[in-house]
This record gives structure tokens, sequence and C-alpha cells, in this order.
């Protein structure tokens, strides 16, 4: 079992359960993105006649203002995020400090696959009621990913070949996995799933990927 934070946890070292995105941590930074993902979600539920959104907007363009005037620059930045070889924070799928992303929290199976409940709401809105398509591929590309790193694998997303079978609801527990099911040379091939609570598949996708990844800016 590994102990080392900067050492990513496979199915061969890690026991079953083991979560593998970054969890929500009780800093200011977690809790700041975890408020402006209330507030994105809460503008698309609100009246938008009765809430006073002059004033909304105003406090939210002072808000917006204030953190750009300690934004270092982007090199800088992107050097700070991608500190040490752990999991991301800021991605938009898993990230705690991506008010964009649910967050979905995925855990490691005994089996060598990869599954997280979600539940979505409003701003993650396609079809009337349902989850945007881009959506869902986007939960599921990232979900692919972490399943081939507890395959003790990497890659970049070659191919997503995404099936929507049905409207994906939202406001409902989505369970959404992934595994790697076979690999030759530098290709590394991945399935995955969203399901309703009941076991119904809405979306299914086959990926490839290629062992050849990005370098962390240092
Ligand atoms: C967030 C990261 C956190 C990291 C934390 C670490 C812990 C892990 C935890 C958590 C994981 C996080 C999970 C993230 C998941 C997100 C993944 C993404 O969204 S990735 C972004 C989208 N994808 C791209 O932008 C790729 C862009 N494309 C490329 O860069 C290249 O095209 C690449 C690398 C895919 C291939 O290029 P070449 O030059 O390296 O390789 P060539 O020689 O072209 O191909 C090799 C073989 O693969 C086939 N191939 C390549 N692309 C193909 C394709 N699209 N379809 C079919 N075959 C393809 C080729 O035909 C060739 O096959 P033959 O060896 O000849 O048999």
């Amino acid at each position: 079992m590994t102990s080392d934070p900067n050492i990513h946890p496979t199915v061969d070292n890690a026991p079953d359960g083991t979560v593998l995105t970054s969890a929500p941590q009780d800093t200011a930074i977690d809790r700041a993105a975890a408020a402006a993902r209330r507030v994105v979600d809460a503008l698309l539920r609100t009246d938008p006649v009765n809430a006073n959104l002059e004033r909304v907007a105003e406090e939210l363009d002072s808000i917006a203002a204030h953190l750009e005037e300690h934004a270092p620059e982007v090199e800088d930045r992107l050097i700070d995020m991608w500190h040490g070889e752990g999991v991301t924070r800021h991605d938009p799928a898993t990230g705690p400090e991506n008010a964009l992303a649910p967050p979905l929290v995925l855990a490691g199976r005994a089996d060598g696959s990869v599954e997280g409940v979600v539940q979505l709401t409003f701003p993650y809105q396609g079809p009337p009621g349902h989850v945007h398509g881009g959506v869902a591929a986007l939960l599921l590309d990232h979900t692919l990913g972490v399943a081939n790193a507890w395959a003790g694998r990497s890659g970049a997303t070659a191919q997503l070949n995404v099936r929507y079978h049905r409207p994906t609801p939202l406001f409902e527990p989505l369970t959404i996995c992934g595994r790697l099911v076979s690999q030759e040379g530098r290709k590394i091939n991945t399935i995955g799933e969203i399901k309703t609570a009941d076991g119904t598949v809405c979306v299914s996708v086959e990926a490839l990927f290629i062992d050849k990844t990005v370098p962390r800016p240092r």
C-alpha cells in the first residue's frame, strides 16, 4: 500500500474504496469555490424578476475584481497549480478548487474499475431537465483517465466514442464508472458508463488513450 502522496495509488497497491480524486478540504479556497458553485446554481434557480439581480451583479463584479487584482502571471500560476505529482485540484470534473466541477469524487474498486456518484443540477442542463451531452462526455473522459491511473497507466485521450442511450436526468444520483479493458504498447482502451440509481445505462463510452502526457510546468 502506498503512503507517498506523490505516488498515485493503483489497484495493485491500494485497497478497495481508495478515493482517487482530490478530497475537498476545509480551506478558504475550497470553501470559496463551493460558494461560487452555489452562486452559479442559485443564479439559474432564482426568480430573475424579483431577486434584485442589479445588486447581485454589482457585488459579484466587485468580488471578481478583487480576485483578479491578486492573480499572478498565468505562467507562475500554472507552475503553482501543477506542483507535485499528485491529482489535480483544479480540473473541471473533480477539482474542488474549480467552481465548474460538480465536483465528482471517484473511488477505485478491487475489480480494477473506478466509480463515483454525482447529482447534477441546472448548470449542467442540456435537454429540458436532463444532462448536457458535452458534460456527460467531460465527466466520462476524466473518469476514464482516472481509471487508467488506477490500472497503473496514463495517457492522452485520442478518441472518445460516446453513445447516448437515453436522456440522463438532472436532480438524481448518477453512478459514473470506468475501467481499462485492454492495452497494446502505447494504446490503452478504456470504457465507462453513466447509470441511474436503478442501473439504467444513459451514456456509455469507449475510448482510446495514447501513453503520452503534456509535461507539468516547472
Ligand atoms: C488532469 C491530469 C491530472 C494528472 C494527475 C496524475 C494522476 C492521475 C489521475 C487522474 C488522471 C486525470 C485524467 C485526465 C483525463 C483527461 C484526458 C484528456 O482530456 S487529454 C486532452 C485531450 N486529448 C488531447 O489533447 C490529445 C491530443 N492528441 C495528441 O496529443 C496526439 O495526437 C496523441 C498523443 C494522442 C498521439 O500522438 P503521438 O505522436 O504521441 O502518437 P502517434 O504516433 O500519432 O500514434 C501512436 C499510435 O496511436 C494511434 N492513434 C493516435 N491517435 C489516434 C486516434 N485519434 N485514433 C486512432 N488511433 C490513433 C496511431 O495510429 C499510432 O498507432 P500505430 O502505433 O501506428 O499502430
